[in-house]
């Protein structure tokens, strides 16, 4: 199936893109851009980013663009509740493949809080991400499961995680595989963003995509609470 065939919401934008590298740079010369707006537009600009595996290359082209990085607040859509040091940190993924040259003066807001469980850790990081500026641009990405963020289908709290009235920012969550401590964006934080973009990568992926625009179950396929609203899709096979 070609992604052309996906039958998509008026409100979706889809980029078509040959390969991996050409993904990472237009993802992230269109991520710059944004926050280069921002700064220009209000003096300061935020971008809410996403961990796993799939980010690394468009985390280190992106690290590459030139910007005033030091009026740029980043943050993460989700985290894995281990400290920094281990190697399922989506901070740690950050500080290794974005956070480096230029890119350093950039202020952090991270999700990982050590705590006595991870319930009081996801409560230390909603009061942190109360100094979050507004999102100007958030980068999701999807799991082979519809799962974003750390919204996994059938953890508990989900069903708040998924509130778009909550009025929490940050929740903790279950996720089926390992690390399965999970610290979550909540949708509505999430969808405060400015712009929303997903990016997607691999037949996989595209089925995944495909089986969330058939049905509307939210909580089968969290991915399908963010398929409605205005989103960008970066693909590449
Ligand atoms: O667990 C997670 O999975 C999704 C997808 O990760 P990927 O490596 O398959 O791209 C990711 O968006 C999320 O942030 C991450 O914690």
């Amino acid at each position: 199936m070609a992604i052309s065939e996906l039958q998509l919401p008026a409100s979706v934008t889809v980029y078509p893109l040959a390969d991996g590298p050409t993904l990472a740079a237009t993802l992230a010369a269109d991520v710059a851009g944004r926050l280069r707006q921002a700064i220009a537009s209000k003096g300061q600009a935020c971008v809410v980013l996403s961990g796993g595996r799939s980010p690394v290359p468009f985390l280190e082209k992106l690290a590459g663009e030139a910007l005033d990085w030091s009026k740029v607040t980043v943050s993460l859509a989700d985290e894995r509740w281990v400290p920094v040091e281990h190697p399922d940190s989506n901070a740690g993924l950050l500080a290794r493949h974005l956070f480096r040259g230029a890119a350093a003066k950039a202020r952090f807001i991270g999700l990982y809080h050590s705590a006595a469980s991870l319930g009081i850790a996801a409560e230390q990081a909603d009061e942190a991400l109360a100094a979050l500026p507004p999102i100007d641009v958030l980068v999701l990405g999807m799991g082979d499961d519809g799962h974003t963020a750390s919204l996994f289908p059938a953890s508990p709290n989900l069903l708040e995680g998924l509130n778009p009235s909550s009025k929490r920012r940050c929740l903790p969550l279950l996720a089926p595989s390992v690390p399965r401590q999970r610290l979550s964006m909540t949708r509505a934080l999430l969808a405060s963003a400015g712009l929303t973009l997903l990016s997607v990568q691999g037949a996989g992926k595209l089925a995944t995509l495909r089986a969330a625009l058939a049905g509307n179950d939210l909580t089968e396929m969290p991915i399908r609470a963010f398929l409605h609203d205005p989103l960008s899709i970066y693909w590449c096979p």
